[in-house]
């Protein structure tokens, strides 16, 4: 088991300590966001409602495994990613078991960009050569995969980072990408096509957090890169997760967009299935995972706006959640008031 508290590898200090001086704390009380200011001026009444109104929730999830996509803003900016590791650690305190696919394309850019190496994108996906792959695979799990782990495990020694390579945990395919109807070789770019989610189940039960870097050998042995919005769906199905929780950084899904009245907060997958072809850019990987998901047995599929401090729980463990929710089924579009 984990030790908790001033016991913890890390020589942590104490629950209250660990409080004071948690990152995520200092991020959502900011220095100048004057939130402890506003949290001392509510009434014990107010605080603990906040607290009663997570009790549904806290007991729907229980043990389950949930799976957090985590990329854009909360990926890039300091207080947004303490706030998240933090999220992480309060779902694993409360008996969930929280499972991170990460992404990395800004870092990704950042690095070849050093490198003087071209960054090339295609119908959504990186073109990947060789050498780019190499670039792919230092970063996602040598640097992103890194840092988080680190973020984390500044609470405790909880999360443990693993890649699509470790343990035959993903088998991936070459895909190609579509580009004006025409299919293109983008290179060593791949598909998820089987999932051995043993080692990331050892990780559960050892009451750990499984960070995973979304990279992946063919048959043959080659190395791909995988997107990790993709990869995230085959994943949560393998695990068998009640949820699929992907931050983004925008609101959720709009219907019409770009018309900003138009934000969804519930639809089924048959709507979904028929805008698809309706979406553009980024939102299209995201939604096509939420669709595989949730016609493969996980309960629901979450797009939630990651530039929102602890945007997670408040998705997960609050009245309305925050984002747009898919779930499997014929239900309407119901927009956001
Ligand atoms: N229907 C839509 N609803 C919301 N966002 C959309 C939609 N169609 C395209 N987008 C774009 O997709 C972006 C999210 O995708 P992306 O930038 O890849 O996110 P991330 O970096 O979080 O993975 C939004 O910021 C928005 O510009
Ligand atoms: C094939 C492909 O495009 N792979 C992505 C993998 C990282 C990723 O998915 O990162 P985000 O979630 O931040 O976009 C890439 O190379 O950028």
């Amino acid at each position: 088991m984990i030790s908790e508290g001033k016991d913890t590898a890390m020589g942590e200090p104490t629950g209250e300590n660990v409080l004071d001086s948690a990152p995520g704390r200092s991020a959502a009380a900011g220095a100048d966001d004057g939130i402890a200011e506003v949290l001392e001026g509510l009434s014990p009444y107010v605080r603990a409602n906040v607290l009663v109104e997570a009790l549904p929730w806290l007991k729907k999830f229980g043990d389950k495994i949930i799976v957090i996509k985590y990329g854009g803003n909360a990926m890039v900016d300091a207080r947004l990613k303490a706030a998240f590791a933090e999220d992480m650690v309060f779902l694993r305190t409360c008996g969930m078991k929280p499972v991170v696919v990460h992404g990395g394309g800004p870092q990704i850019n950042a690095m070849l960009s050093n490198l003087g190496m071209e960054g090339e994108f295609r119908g959504g996906f990186r073109v990947t050569t060789p050498e780019v792959m190499e670039v792919v695979r230092m970063v996602l799990f040598g640097q992103v995969g890194r840092e988080l782990v680190g973020l984390i495990n500044a609470h405790g020694p909880y999360a443990v980072g693993i890649s699509g390579e470790d343990a035959g945990l993903f088998t991936a395919e070459k895909r190609y990408a579509t580009v004006d109807g025409e299919q293109v070789d983008i290179g060593l770019v791949g598909n998820v096509v089987e999932v051995n989610p043993g080692a990331v189940m050892d990780i559960i039960d050892s009451g750990r957090i499984p960070v995973v870097s979304t990279i992946a050998p063919g048959p043959g042995g080659q190395v791909y890169n995988i997107n990790a919005d993709t990869a995230a769906a085959p994943l949560a199905t393998a695990l068998g997760a009640v949820r699929l929780v992907m931050l983004t950084d925008i609101e959720g899904l709009y219907a019409d967009w770009p018309d900003r009245s138009s934000l969804v907060s519930y639809l089924g997958s048959e709507r979904l299935r028929e805008l698809l072809p309706s979406l553009a850019s980024g939102m299209i990987p995201k939604m096509e995972s939420c669709l595989h998901a949730v016609e493969n047995g996980v309960e629901a599929a979450q797009v939630i706006d990651g530039r929102i401090p602890h945007s997670v729980l408040l998705e997960l463990l609050t009245e309305g959640g925050i984002g747009t929710m898919v779930t499997n089924g014929d239900h309407d579009v119901r927009k956001r008031a």
